[in-house]
């Protein structure tokens, strides 16, 4: 039980512009280069120890050079997995009695040193292991990842001071406990920040963590571990272990004392964790709190009323930052005949035309390439079959070449057709598909936009006519989780756009929010009765 102390009043990390003279492009440079000459033995961290993993090797490479290896990793093991698990589970007791000021201290700490001292080193490892522009590192694995750690700790105390009524006579309180069992933190490659807020948030809420990020993101995923250890977390609190996550799947979700899930990646993945985890029904002690952001096919809708230029930028920024790697990307777009007829057209192939893709350690370039080889033939297949398909047009892009790194050209696509696969199918890359409709439509369009994909995650509408803005806001409500109004759907900002999606999007705990630190909590009722009874009978009993 802890005492009620005010913790800082949080503020958004202001994001940095590295633009050319200015000291911080150079300091970041410095230590590109430093990274990009060292080899990399990334290990995993289990009970504060570090070890490479037991099984097969494999490298980690730079997306946009994959001839430059980075670093070298390992498969974790069934062995190595049932060790982080023991770790966790000797480290509960000792976190969760610590009283939370103490852990919120360490999540605080850190979240300074990377504001600090090791700001350069967690973008240019987002930089080279990702393959992010500079600023897409920038609000990433700085800002981002440091708004999670102090906004946290902020809710976090607000959900303590959360307690219920007394009446004379009665002292009631709200415990807040965490979990009774380990939590598993699975996190994907497309952000630093999530990676790192997945173990962190159950951890801060007094949990215990075995956390397994993604091979493609275990650079970035090494020295956040290690500016979470330099900020005193103690041994055993979160177990970093390697790899594709079979032995986790196998080991951790299989283990008596699985209390919890925090998950962010694809739809498929979570639905065969989710499954893994009614298997094991039976097993456990309790009834694991499962939590997933997963996959989106986020739409941009237009009205003819839309603003044109605010409209372009939208489309492009929203749907070719990071290369369409980021789960909130623009990748359909509705647009009215008016507009596209009068201009639009053209004029997005030209803008898109000036997105420059390439190797992301030149600062200058706008998008480096795709995370890896299999995302690479995927968009490949994609885009070889396009010219067969009478459905499709290409207006702009279509190319891919995986010679020196895994570039996909910014591509935007034309149907007719809107119940085409590629209004429906996340492709996770930089592909736009574009539909026209005649402005009479509007409101045909907004209940096709509702039901054309499983997904239900983020969403803009583009108009200056308010009822327009109006009935989108109706039309779509359950379209998205994260809503935008004259906005791209992408680059939600933590305390200001809570975010997560539902339907096939996930179960909509909206990260760095209160309520998803509410799902790390087992809130125990305490009733204390200062004098208590001493007869058993009633007035009515006379
Ligand atoms: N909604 C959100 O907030 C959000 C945010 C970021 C990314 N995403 C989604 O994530 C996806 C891209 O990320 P990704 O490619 O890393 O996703 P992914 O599903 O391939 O991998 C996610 C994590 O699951 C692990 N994994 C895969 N199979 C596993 C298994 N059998 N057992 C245990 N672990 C396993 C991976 O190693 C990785 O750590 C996209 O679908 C994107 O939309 C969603
Ligand atoms: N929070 C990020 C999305 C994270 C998903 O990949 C955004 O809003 O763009």
């Amino acid at each position: 039980m802890d005492a009620v102390t005010n913790v800082p009043v949080p503020v958004n990390e202001p994001v940095k512009g590295y633009a050319p003279g200015s000291p911080e492009r150079e300091s970041l440079r410095r230590r590109i280069a430093e990274l990009e000459g060292d080899k990399h033995e990334l290990v995993q961290t289990i009970g504060g120890r570090k070890r490479l993993a037991g099984g097969a090797a494999f490298d980690v490479v730079q997306p946009h050079d994959h001839g430059h290896v980075l670093g070298t990793c390992a498969q974790a093991t069934p062995e190595d997995v049932a060790d982080a698990v023991a770790a966790a589970k000797e480290a509960s007791p000792a976190w969760r009695e610590m009283p939370f000021d103490e852990r919120a201290a360490v999540f605080l700490r850190a979240a300074d040193l990377m504001a600090g001292r090791h700001r350069d080193t967690l973008n240019a490892a987002t930089i080279l292991g990702q393959s992010k522009s500079v600023q897409q590192a920038e609000i990433d694995a700085a800002c981002e990842l440091i708004d999670f750690l102090r906004f946290n700790v902020h809710y976090a105390r607000r959900i303590l001071a959360e307690q219920p009524n007394s009446v004379p006579g009665t002292w009631n309180r709200m415990d807040y406990r965490p979990l009774d069992g380990f939590v598993v933190a699975i996190t994907p490659f497309n952000f630093t920040a999530i990676a790192g807020n997945l173990p962190s948030a159950p951890a801060l809420m007094g949990n215990t963590v075995v956390w397994k990020p993604t091979p493609t993101q275990q650079l970035a995923a090494h020295y956040t571990m290690e500016v979470f250890e330099e900020a005193g977390l103690p041994p055993g609190v979160i177990n970093l272990v390697t790899g594709d996550g079979q032995a986790v799947s196998e080991v951790a979700l299989a283990d008596p004392g699985f209390g919890g899930l925090h998950f962010t990646g694809s739809t498929a993945t979570f639905k065969f964790l989710w499954r893994r985890t009614a298997e094991n029904l039976d097993r456990y002690a309790s009834y694991p709190r499962i939590v997933g952001e997963t996959g989106g096919k986020d739409f941009v809708v237009a009205h003819a009323s839309a603003d044109r230029e605010k409209l372009l930028a939208g489309l492009v920024r929203g749907a070719f930052e990071y290369q369409g790697q980021k789960c909130s990307a623009a990748s359909r777009a509705y647009l009215p005949r008016s507009l596209w007829e009068s201009g639009l057209r053209d004029e997005l192939a030209d803008l898109t035309r000036t997105v420059k893709y390439g190797d992301v350690t030149d600062l200058s370039v706008f998008g480096g390439a795709v995370i890896d080889a299999r995302a690479f033939a995927k968009h490949k297949k994609l885009l070889d079959g396009v010219e067969a398909d009478n459905d499709l047009d290409v207006l702009v892009g279509g190319h891919c070449d995986d010679s020196v790194g895994y570039f996909v050209e910014p591509t935007v696509l034309v149907s007719g057709d809107p119940a085409h696969t590629a209004f429906a199918t996340e492709y996770f890359g930089p592909i736009l598909a574009v539909h026209v409709y005649d402005d009479a439509a509007y409101g045909d369009i907004l209940e096709l936009v509702d039901r054309t994909s499983p997904y239900a995650l983020t969403g803009a509408v583009f108009a200056d006519d308010r009822a327009a803005v109006q009935q989108a806001h109706q039309a779509l409500r359950f379209a998205a989780g994260n809503f935008y109004v004259n906005d791209k759907p992408t680059g939600s900002i933590v305390s200001q756009q809570p975010f997560g999606g539902s339907r096939g999007s996930g179960t909509n705990d909206k990260a760095g929010s209160m309520f998803n630190l509410l799902r790390w909590a087992s809130p125990r009722s305490i009733k204390e009765t200062f004098d208590a009874p001493t007869a058993i009978g009633y007035p009515h009993m006379g």
